[in-house]
């Protein structure tokens, strides 16, 4: 079964790699979304896959590291779309959350991106 949870943090970034003409080769700042998706086995006697008090701590944490930041200054986030923030969180969490599925990372309402890993 999946369960999700939704955390939100608001940056600052610029595209480094799009053409000077693209509105986001300029620094502008965004409201993100991001919903990690754990997938495991219903535990029998907790009725949890996960429990979301866990994952706020896990993820809490590391959302800090990304809140009121400038995301090029994070180390691994120096071009900073939406595609390569999925995949840092995810880099970032798999250690700890092995029943890890997915992160979708929101940078507008309309516009989202989705990692699933590696080999999926
Ligand atoms: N595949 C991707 N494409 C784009 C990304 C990305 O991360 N992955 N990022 C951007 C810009 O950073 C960003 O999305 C621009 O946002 P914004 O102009 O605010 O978004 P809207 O087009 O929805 O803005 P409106 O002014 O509300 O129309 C671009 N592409």
């Amino acid at each position: 079964m999946k369960i999700s949870q939704a955390f939100k943090f608001e940056a600052a970034h610029r595209l480094p790699n799009v053409p000077q003409t693209h509105r986001c080769h300029r620094m502008h700042g965004h409201s993100y979304r991001v919903e990690v998706v754990p997938n495991g086995a219903v535990d029998p006697h907790t009725g949890f896959v996960k429990d979301f008090f866990n994952m706020e701590e896990a993820f809490g944490l590391l959302i800090k590291k990304l809140d009121h930041h400038c995301l090029n200054e994070v180390p691994g986030l120096e071009n900073p779309t939406a595609e390569n923030i999925a995949i840092w969180i995810w880099d970032h969490a798999k250690p700890r959350l092995a029943q890890l599925w997915s992160v979708r990372v929101y940078e507008t309402t309309d516009s989202w991106a989705e990692y699933d890993g590696p080999d999926r």
